[in-house]
C-alpha cells in the first residue's frame, strides 16, 4: 500500500482505499492538474470533511498524498537539496472543505519553504469548482516573495502552461540572486489590423510605438494584417499567429502589444499560443496613466479603470507570467502592484467607487460656489500632446507640467485667466484624448471631465504640425460626443504654427468659423485668442437667480437694461429674479446672486 501521509487514524478503510487510489492518476506533461483528479479530490473531501493534498512532479506523477483535518493538512517533506534559484519541481494541490479557496498563511508559508512550483487550493461552492493559487515571484535578500491569483474556474486553471511558468519563475530567481540585476526594458512587438475607414495602419502603429515607449517598453518590430473583421478567437488569423511566434523567437521579444482592444478570450488564446505576455492598447494606456497619476483622485480613477478592465481577464497566462518581475500591465498607481485576487478586486472596486463619490461631492460644492460667483469658465480640450498645458501656462503665466510625451496631464488644473479688458475667467486644463481611448478610462474620468462638460466655452487645441491632425480632431469630437458635451461654444485653436512653413495651409484652415492660429510655446497669436475669448463670452448669456431686497428695488430697472428678465417674484424676504445676462455684467450684481439655485 502506498503511504497516505497525515492524520489517518479513525478513517474508515473504504475511504483510505479511495484516497490511496489518487496515486493512480497521472497528469499530462506541462499541465497543472486534470479535471478528473481535481473532481476526485473534491468528492473525497466532501464525504470526509477533511483536507486532501497531493504532490505532483514535473513528469505528472503523484508523488505524495496527504490527509488533514477540516482546516489544514500537515505536508510531507520533500527530499533533495536544491540551489537557491531552483524550485522543488513539485506542485501541491489541496482542497479546502469550506469551499473558500483563499490561501491561508500556512499555505503561503509552505509555498516558500518547500519552494513548490505552485501551491493551489481547490474548493467547491454551489457545485462550482474554483481554484486559487500562489506562486513565488521573486527573491530578495533570501526572502521569497509570492503572489496569489484567483479564484479562477477549474478550466481557467488547467489552461496554465506549467512548464513555461516554472521556467520563467526560475529565470527570475536566477536574475535576482545575481548581485547586479538591472531591470531590463520589456522587449515588444506591435501588431495591428489594417481595415478600411480606419486610420492608416502605419500611423496607428506609430502612435502605439510612442505609447509603448512611454510605458517603458522597447519596440523591436511591428507587423500587421489586412483583414476586414478580427478573428473572434485570435483577433488575427491563425497563420499570422504562427508567423508572430517565429518573429517573437527570432527577435527575442517577451511582450506582444495589439493596437486594438482584445476580448478576454482573444487575449487568453493568444497568450497560450504565443506563450508570452499579450497586452492591448487599452492596457498600455491604463498602465501609462497609472504611472502618471499624481493627485489622489486621479490615482483612484485610474485604479478603478484598471480593475474594471482586468476583472474579466484574470485567468490569463500572461497575467500570471507578468507577476514575475511585474512590468507593464501589472502596475497600479503609486507603488502598488495591481491586485489580481478577484475577491479583493471586487472589494476594492466598491471601496474606490465610494471614495470617488465623496470627492465628487466636494468638487460639486466647489463648483456651485464658483457658479454662484459666476466667473465664466473656459476649458481646454484636444488630442494628447496638442499643447493644452503649454497654452494654459502661457495664458495664465503658470508653470504646470507640459512635456513632449503622451498623457502628460491627468489631473485637471484650473487657473485664473485675465482677459485684455481685465475681465477674470477660469481656464481648465484636462487629460488629452487619443484614438481608441479605453472606455473604462472615460467612465472613470467622467467626474473630472465634468469641468469640461460644464464649461461656458471650449478651446479645442489642434497640433497642426502633426501629420494626422485632421484624424486627431475627429477623435476629439467623437469623445466629446460620448461625454455629451455641447460643442456649440467652441473656438478651434490651431497650435504649433511656428512649425508650419506653409502659409497657404494656414490661410485655408482659418477659413473655418471661430478659429485662430497660435503658437502656445512662443506666444504668437495668443493675444488675439484672448480677444476672441472675450468676444465669445460677451455674446454668451448666463442664467442666474438674484434675490434683491426691497430697499434696493431700483436695481430692477438696471436689470432690464442689461439682461433678459425671465421671471420676478415678490416674496417676504425680497424680490426673486431669474435673468440671463452676459458674463462680464455679472460682477455688478454679484452681491444679489443666490448660489444654491444657480443652474439647477
Ligand atoms: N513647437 C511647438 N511646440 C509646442 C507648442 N505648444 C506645445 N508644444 C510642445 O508640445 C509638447 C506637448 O505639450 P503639452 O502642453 O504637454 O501638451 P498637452 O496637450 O498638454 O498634452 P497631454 O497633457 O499629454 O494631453 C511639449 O513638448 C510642448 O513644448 C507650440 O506652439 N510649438
Ligand atoms: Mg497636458
Amino acid at each position: 500500500m502506498s503511504t497516505i501521509h497525515g492524520e489517518i487514524d479513525g478513517i474508515r478503510k473504504t475511504f483510505l482505499t479511495r484516497i490511496e487510489q489518487l496515486y493512480e492518476f497521472t497528469v499530462p506533461f506541462g499541465q497543472v492538474v486534470t479535471s478528473e483528479l481535481a473532481q476526485k479530490m473534491i468528492e473525497i473531501t466532501e464525504d470526509l470533511k477533511r483536507e486532501i493534498a497531493v504532490y505532483i512532479n514535473r513528469r505528472g506523477q503523484i508523488t505524495a498524498v496527504a490527509v488533514g483535518d477540516s482546516i489544514a493538512v500537515v505536508l510531507p517533506e520533500i527530499d533533495g537539496r536544491r540551489s537557491a534559484n531552483r524550485l522543488s519541481g513539485t506542485r501541491c494541490i489541496h482542497t479546502h472543505p469550506s469551499g473558500d479557496t483563499e490561501l491561508s498563511g500556512v499555505d503561503i508559508a509552505s509555498l516558500k519553504q518547500v519552494r513548490f512550483d505552485l501551491m493551489a487550493a481547490i474548493g467547491q461552492l454551489d457545485s462550482i469548482i474554483q481554484v486559487s493559487f500562489g506562486i513565488i515571484t521573486d527573491v530578495k535578500n533570501d526572502t521569497f516573495h509570492t503572489q496569489t491569483i484567483g479564484p479562477l474556474s477549474l478550466e481557467e486553471f488547467i489552461e496554465l502552461d506549467l512548464t513555461y511558468l516554472a521556467s520563467q519563475i526560475e529565470r527570475q530567481l536566477e536574475l535576482n540572486t545575481r548581485t547586479s540585476a538591472i531591470a531590463e526594458p520589456e522587449k515588444s512587438i506591435l501588431v495591428g489590423l489594417e481595415r478600411q475607414g480606419k486610420w492608416e495602419i502605419q500611423d496607428s502603429l506609430k502612435e502605439l510605438e510612442q505609447l509603448a515607449e512611454t510605458a517603458g517598453a522597447e519596440v523591436l518590430d511591428m507587423t500587421w494584417q489586412k483583414r476586414e473583421r478580427p478573428d473572434p478567437a485570435l483577433f488575427i488569423g491563425k497563420g499570422k499567429v504562427q508567423e508572430l511566434n517565429l518573429l517573437k523567437q527570432e527577435k527575442g521579444a517577451n511582450l506582444i502589444i495589439f493596437d486594438d482592444e482584445l476580448s478576454p478570450a482573444q487575449q487568453r488564446n493568444l497568450e497560450k499560443q504565443l506563450n508570452t505576455k499579450v497586452l492591448d492598447r487599452a492596457a498600455l494606456i491604463l498602465d501609462i496613466c497609472a504611472q502618471r497619476a499624481r493627485s489622489h483622485e486621479a490615482k483612484l480613477q485610474v485604479e478603478l479603470a484598471q480593475l474594471r478592465y482586468s476583472l474579466p481577464r484574470l485567468g490569463g497566462q500572461g497575467l500570471v507570467l507578468s507577476r514575475l518581475g511585474g512590468g507593464i500591465g501589472t502596475r497600479g498607481p503609486g507603488e502598488s502592484k495591481l491586485e489580481v485576487d478577484r475577491r479583493r478586486i471586487r472589494d476594492r472596486i466598491g471601496d474606490i467607487t465610494r471614495k470617488i463619490e465623496n470627492i465628487e461631492k466636494q468638487r460639486n460644492l466647489h463648483r456651485k460656489r464658483r457658479q454662484s460667483t459666476r466667473i465664466p469658465t473656459v476649458a481646454l480640450v484636444g488630442y494628447t500632446n496638442a499643447g493644452k498645458s503649454t497654452l494654459l501656462n502661457t495664458l495664465t503665466d503658470s508653470d504646470v507640467f507640459a512635456e513632449d510625451k503622451l498623457f502628460a496631464t491627468l489631473d485637471p488644473t484650473t487657473r485664473h485667466m485675465t482677459l485684455l479688458d481685465g475681465q477674470t475667467t477660469l481656464l481648465t486644463d484636462t487629460v488629452g484624448f487619443i484614438q481608441k481611448l479605453p472606455h473604462h478610462l472615460i467612465a472613470a474620468f467622467r467626474a473630472t471631465l465634468e469641468e469640461v462638460i460644464q464649461a461656458d466655452l471650449l478651446l479645442h487645441i489642434i497640433d497642426v504640425s502633426h501629420p494626422q491632425y485632421q484624424e486627431q480632431s475627429k477623435i476629439v469630437y467623437q469623445v466629446l460626443g460620448e461625454l455629451n458635451v455641447d460643442t456649440r461654444n467652441l473656438i478651434t485653436v490651431f497650435n504649433k504654427v511656428d512649425r508650419i512653413g506653409n502659409q497657404d495651409l494656414l490661410d485655408q484652415l482659418l477659413k473655418q468659423d471661430n478659429s485662430i492660429a497660435i503658437s502656445a510655446l512662443s506666444g504668437v497669436g495668443t493675444e488675439n485668442l484672448l480677444g476672441l475669448i472675450a468676444v465669445f463670452l460677451k455674446e454668451q448669456k448666463i442664467e442666474i437667480s438674484l434675490l434683491i431686497p426691497y430697499s434696493d428695488s431700483s436695481i430692477i430697472a438696471q436689470l432690464y437694461d442689461v439682461s433678459t428678465v425671465h421671471s420676478t417674484e415678490y416674496r417676504e424676504e425680497g424680490i426673486y429674479v431669474l435673468i440671463s445676462l452676459p458674463p462680464d455684467e455679472i460682477n455688478r450684481f454679484s452681491i444679489y446672486t443666490i448660489g444654491a439655485e444657480v443652474n439647477e
